[in-house]
């Protein structure tokens, strides 16, 4: 697990300021939620922190190292889970170990001994179409673990699922994080889903093709444990907190 430091980052696209002096922290072992309406800069900003992209101003670091405009170093899952349709499962998967050297069939097993824990036995040899929604976004999910162990960027990485699919996905993925002990940092317009999965929650405000650049203008702590977050909607602090939410979305 790394910590992540998000240090008066600006971004902008010709005359556009997109993200203007965006700072928050994700601490080492948690989940974050970014949460932000549609077009506010969410992906832009994930473009600088995977280092896909460099900052007109500001800094990312991860356990105190600059990593600022260095692609690599964090994985990155898309909104689409992006699995290659001419590869079976396990070669999906094991693909980031492959690209960084590792031989093919060491990749495979190594790959092969989490499929247990990511809830995927019995689909090595599959094909990605053979899957169902949940399955390929579990196997996309343990492909972005594989290539960072230490920190995950998804970029509302549930957003395709139906309710019932995305509801037990939560559970899972909660689950997952728990045991591997990573750190995460989740996209996403879902207050209920941001609720749900983060230890924090970060809110985006501003309309960059109107001229106002989005921040961050406050973020909330959600105290129930991961354990208990089944039921956590059900509750008053839910509530509480989702109002805190919107009243900060405005
Ligand atoms: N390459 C680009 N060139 C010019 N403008 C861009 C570029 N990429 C994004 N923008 C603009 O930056 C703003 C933020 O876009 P971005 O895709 O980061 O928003 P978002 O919050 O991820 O949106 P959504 O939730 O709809 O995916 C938008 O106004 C968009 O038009």
């Amino acid at each position: 697990m790394a910590r992540l430091e998000i240090q008066g980052i600006s971004q902008g696209f010709g005359e556009v300021d997109v993200l203007r002096d965006v700072t928050f922290d994700v601490e080492s072992g948690e989940i974050a939620c970014l949460l932000g309406p549609s077009g506010c800069g969410k992906t832009t900003l994930f473009h600088v922190i995977s280092g896909l992209a460099s900052p007109r101003a500001g800094r990312v670091l991860l356990d105190d190292e600059d990593i600022t405009g260095r692609p690599g170093r964090l994985s990155y899952m898309l909104q689409k889970d992006l699995l290659l349709q001419h590869k079976r499962i396990i070669d999906n998967v094991s693909l980031p170990l492959v690209l960084r050297g590792v031989p093919v069939e060491e990749a495979r097993s190594r790959a092969a001994e989490l499929f247990g824990v990511f809830g995927l036995e019995g689909t090595e040899r599959r094909w990605p179409s053979e899957l169902s929604g949940g399955m390929r976004q579990r196997a996309a999910l343990l492909r972005s673990y594989l290539f960072s162990q230490d920190f995950m960027l998804l970029d509302e990485p549930f957003s395709a699922l139906d309710a019932f699919t995305k509801a037990d996905m939560h559970t899972w993925f909660l689950d997952v994080v728990e045991r591997m002990g990573t750190t995460a940092l989740v996209v996403t317009h879902d207050i209920d889903e941001a609720l749900t999965l983060a230890d924090e929650v970060f809110v985006m405000r501003g309309n960059p093709q109107a001229g106002e650049p989005t921040g961050i203008v406050g973020s909330v702590r959600i105290e129930c444990l991961r354990s208990e977050r089944n039921a956590y909607a059900l509750t008053e602090g839910f509530l509480e907190n989702k109002r805190r939410l919107l009243s900060l979305l405005g």
